[in-house]
């Protein structure tokens, strides 16, 4: 067979969670498509191995993207591809989120055995390791309780199988991806559980030295604008809110027509003060917006509710 590409195979770095491999061989097949040779590379992080601390504990940046930025540096791999959400906000100064993937739906879901399962009703025991969703449940859910639940989703999914929960909530995109829709019990809907900064969406990055060509013809196969936009607007906010993924706080841009609308806020860790935001503006404005809408919320009472929390953390 004869191909379009003259040069060595792009070299994917991926970590090797199955929902990981999932997005690899996403990344792999659109790329194939468009006439390009691809090897996947698979690479343990320290995220994937410590599994009996909760993230927050574990607490340094970048625990799912430290190994794989490792080998960008030094030429191992090409890109690395992650959950967009799984990225820190600020990303080294050598290195370069090229491309954001089409997004899938955004939301969060409640995963149970019990079809029939619906929040609220009755003795609940959820699983869940994201302090936002916690919040949101505290605040939402009062009577359920919240347990730790860790892992990768076949691990989770396990844990809830063994009875440790009733049930668990997970985001779509990858319930979704690993065909678990099945056990999907409820969607949860997106004006209160408010997702994470970049949820649903696979981003590529590279070092800033890889070749020219080879990143452009990259981001012309993999980016789809309308989500760079989003995650662009939904980034600024995670930055300047110095967030980090341990802090509950939450951002989500949608782009319609031509009008970017950005909804972002935070929570506290009992859930009784809940601060949103919401801005509109142009697209070409994404990351303005996103320091603005940071600010706003800093401003009425953001700073308190993060002080707050990094008090709670350290004790
Ligand atoms: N932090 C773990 C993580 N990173 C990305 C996803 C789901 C897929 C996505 O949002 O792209 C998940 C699991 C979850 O939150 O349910």
């Amino acid at each position: 067979m004869e191909t379009t590409s003259t040069t060595s195979p792009i070299r994917i770095g991926t970590r090797g969670s199955r929902l990981a491999l999932w997005q690899a061989h996403h990344v792999a097949d659109t790329l194939r498509a468009n006439g390009m040779e691809v090897d996947i590379i698979t690479i343990t992080t320290k995220g994937d191995l410590v599994l009996d601390k909760s993230l927050d504990k574990i607490g340094a940046k970048g625990v799912f993207t430290e190994e794989l930025e490792e080998s960008l540096r030094n030429g191992a791999i090409d890109i690395a591809v992650h959950s967009a959400k799984d990225v820190q906000s600020t990303i080294p100064e050598d290195l370069e989120l090229l491309a954001f993937m089409e997004r899938e739906q955004v939301h969060d879901v409640v995963i149970s055995f019990d079809p029939l399962f619906k929040l609220g009703e009755g003795q609940q025991v959820i699983g869940t390791s994201s302090t936002r969703r916690r919040s949101l449940l505290k605040r939402f859910y009062p009577n359920v309780i919240t347990a730790e639940c860790r892992g990768n989703l076949q691990t989770r999914i396990q844990k809830l199988k063994d009875g440790q929960y009733d049930a668990i909530l997970l985001a779509y995109a990858g319930v979704a991806r690993m065909q678990y829709d099945h056990m999907i019990a409820q969607h949860l809907p997106l004006d209160t559980f408010i997702p994470a900064a970049g949820q649903g969406s696979v981003a590529i990055e590279c070092a800033k030295t890889l070749p020219l060509e080879r990143k452009l013809n990259l981001k012309l196969a993999l980016d789809h604008k309308p989500t760079h936009l989003c995650l662009l607007a939904e980034r600024a906010y995670l930055r300047t809110m110095e967030g980090g993924c341990s802090i509950p706080s939450f951002a989500l841009a949608t782009l319609d027509a031509d009008t970017l609308t950005l909804k972002a806020g935070i929570i506290s860790l009992d859930g009784e003060e809940l601060l949103v935001e919401e801005m509109t503006g142009s697209p070409e404005d994404a990351e303005t917006m996103g320091e603005q809408l940071a600010h706003a919320v800093l401003s009425r009472g953001g700073d308190r509710i993060l002080a707050e929390i990094r008090k709670e953390k350290d004790s």
